[in-house]
């Protein structure tokens, strides 16, 4: 369990400034989330917090240590992420006993066919699943491969990049259940990114609302539905949340 302090995180694309000064904390072994409209800079926080971005300014510290400090081996050993799509990010060719794998023998870590049997237990999927291929695997079995893969290098805390907008919506609800009790269970922090405010209210203690870069507020989860923001656009953007709901039901 670590900590997350993002400090001044500041990132330009092409002369535009795409996120600016942008700091927050996350306690251990919390779950807080990020929203805001499109292109307001969540998904690239966490791109530049694990050096998936090099060009921004700023610094992020995970339980005290800089991520700028940590080579590349280490910083897979402390965060790992977890993507929106899981059709793109399982190579279609490579079979999830090859996906599993591969982090261990690069980290050179013993034992690989019992953690990769416990890694598939972990996610809820039958160990006989090593040997099948990403197109024998449906969207959540595959996000559960994605979040294996994620999990295997024991890590402390987990960035999650919209992990269930590209499932089912009944599928969904596994993999944030199944997320939920991963984070019980072994103690992970979770910074995550949705559009959703249902996955945010399911899932975060926290979240804070982002327009064109900036942090407008820091919430609690029970600010979506107890009235409390105090932003003028994090109250538009909970209330347009709440009619679109209202209206689906
Ligand atoms: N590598 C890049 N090169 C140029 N511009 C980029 C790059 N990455 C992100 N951007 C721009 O930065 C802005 C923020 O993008 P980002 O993906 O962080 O938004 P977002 O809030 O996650 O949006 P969405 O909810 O649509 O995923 C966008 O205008 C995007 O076009």
């Amino acid at each position: 369990m670590k900590p997350v302090v993002i400090q001044d995180m500041t990132i330009r694309f092409g002369g535009t400034t795409v996120l600016n000064d942008v700091s927050l904390s996350v306690a251990s072994g919390e779950c807080f989330g990020l929203v805001g409209e499109s292109g307001s800079g969540k998904s690239t926080i966490l791109r530049c917090a694990s050096m998936l971005y090099k060009g921004w300014t700023g610094d992020v510290l995970i339980g005290g240590q800089s991520v700028r400090s940590m080579d590349p081996m280490e910083r897979c050993r402390v965060l790992q992420m977890v993507f929106q799509d899981p059709y793109g990010s399982l190579h279609p060719r490579h079979s999830v006993r090859t996906v599993l794998a591969e982090p261990l023998r690069i980290h050179g870590i013993g034992e690989q066919e019992a953690r990769m049997r416990q890694a598939l237990i972990d996610v809820g999927l039958p160990v006989e699943f090593l040997d099948r291929y990403p197109h024998q695997l449906s969207g959540g079995q595959r996000q559960r491969v994605a979040i294996a893969r994620a999990l295997i290098l024991e890590p402390d805390v987990l960035f999650l990049d919209e992990p269930t907008s590209a499932l089912d919506v009944s599928v969904q609800a596994e993999i944030l259940n199944l997320l939920q009790r991963l984070r019980d269970e072994k103690g992970f922090t979770y910074l995550m990114v949705s559009h959703d405010l249902a996955v945010i209210d399911h899932m975060c203690d926290r979240f804070a609302v982002m327009k064109t870069g900036d942090i407008v507020e820091v919430l609690p989860r029970d600010a979506i539905l107890d009235g409390t923001a105090k932003a003028p656009y994090a109250q538009e953007l909970i209330g347009a949340s709440l009619t679109y709901e209202q209206a689906a039901m």
